[in-house]
């Protein structure tokens, strides 16, 4: 842990767990984005679903980047944070009536169309208001994002996206359609990508599905390459920002567009992960058989990853500077897998010690829940306390 990264004094008077927002970090990550995309037909929608507290949907919404949205709510919040509804695309496989005439009514930038159902439902919807809906096509493209297979979501066998063999009818349909308007397709291959070569495959299959549209005289505006970029969850002070460039970079180098097509990124984990920290406070230090316990006050209610996906997340105690004890980190919740690491290397503990577990900016506070009739952890942010 680098020294007085966390304004421990402060923590002291304030009730654990709760989410804690280093506001800086966020912004020089918002600016590295922003450096690599100007300039270039790029777009960015930033995924609302890593992180939808207000604050942080707020700073990201200032430097005019655009949000990815998959419910209703989520449209309602992101508007309420200052994205423009004509920068916000609409993706997931389930959007129910309700979610579209809201989309439609709202005038958002796109729909990421999922299925042959789903695009016969906006084109009725869109044709009883009058409207013409801009739609992408989002294509299974069938790649392996070698990342955890809970957040894998390119594969055949994956929910998401039309299949190949959707393609012909769905241009088919379009073409008879008057409500709907084709301007791209969309791709998301899964999350927490480390190996960029996937990225690189993406681009392929991308650029292949692009002439295979314009070989059935469809010209698209756009293609749409989701997320998925991954962070360093092992070594967070070493690296705190995702890289940026070279994912950029992949993308300058292997798609061809003409001037008139755009490229839009929906970067979420990699945006907001790793500004963000849950604090919690040693509530117990027990002898196990053979392990000791470090008991926190934080439980996977409040950070679901690590009993979800065996997700690691680095762990430190910020009180101490005892030589480093083996620990099973664990929570109160009544489940073993109440786990946020086993066998880690911390600071020996003691009763009240606080705790960081870190890069939990990203599908932490948003998948917090109520079970065992917990509070939803609270929120600080670096400039506010
Ligand atoms: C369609 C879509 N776009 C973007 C994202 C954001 O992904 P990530 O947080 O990995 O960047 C997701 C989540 O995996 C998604 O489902
Ligand atoms: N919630 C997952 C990622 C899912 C991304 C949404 N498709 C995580 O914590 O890693």
């Amino acid at each position: 842990m680098i020294k007085g990264q966390f304004p421990i004094e402060k923590f002291r008077f304030l009730e654990t767990p709760f989410y804690y927002y280093d506001i800086d970090l966020l912004r020089q990550t918002l600016d590295i984005i922003k450096k690599e995309t100007q300039g270039k037909n790029y777009h960015i929608h930033y995924a609302v679903k890593a992180n939808a507290n207000p604050r942080i949907l707020r700073e990201i919404s200032s430097y005019g980047f655009g949000a990815d949205c998959v419910s209703g709510n989520e449209i309602l919040r992101a508007v309420e944070c200052g994205f423009s509804p004509s920068n916000i695309v609409f993706a997931g496989v389930g959007k129910t009536d309700k979610e579209i005439n809201l989309a439609l009514d709202s005038d958002i930038f796109c729909f990421n169309v999922e299925s042959l159902p789903e695009m016969e439902t906006i084109e009725g919807l869109a044709s009883k208001k009058g409207k013409r809906a801009r739609i992408a096509l989002r294509i299974n493209p069938n790649i392996d994002a070698h990342t955890h297979e809970y957040i894998t979501t390119g594969l055949n066998e994956n929910k998401f996206g039309l299949n190949e063999q959707d393609l012909p009818k769905a241009l088919n349909f379009i073409t008879g359609a008057s409500h709907i308007e084709l301007i791209g397709i969309h791709f998301h291959i899964g999350s927490q990508i480390t190996d960029l070569c996937a990225f690189e495959n993406l681009c392929v299959r991308a650029m292949g599905w692009k002439h295979w549209f314009e070989n059935r005289g469809v010209r698209l505006q756009l293609i749409n390459v989701g997320g998925g970029l991954g962070i360093n969850y092992k070594h967070p002070n070493h690296c705190p920002i995702a890289n940026f460039e070279s994912y950029f970079r992949l993308f300058d180098k292997h798609m061809k567009l003409n001037d008139d097509q755009s490229i839009h990124f929906e970067p979420g984990r990699s945006v907001v992960a790793p500004c963000g920290s849950l604090i919690a406070q040693t509530v117990y230090v027990k002898e196990g058989l053979s392990k000791k316990f470090l008991i926190i006050d934080a439980g996977m209610t409040d950070l679901i990853r690590p009993a979800l996906y065996q997700a690691f997340h680095h762990i430190e105690n910020m009180s101490s500077e005892e030589e480093p004890t083996c620990y099973d980190v664990v929570g109160p919740i009544c489940e073993s897998s109440d786990t946020f690491g086993k066998n880690r290397e911390i600071n020996k503990a003691k009763r009240g010690d606080l705790i960081a577990i870190r890069s939990a900016g990203a599908y932490g506070e948003v998948m917090a829940s109520q079970y065992n009739c917990r509070k939803l952890p609270k929120s600080y942010f670096s400039d506010q306390i």
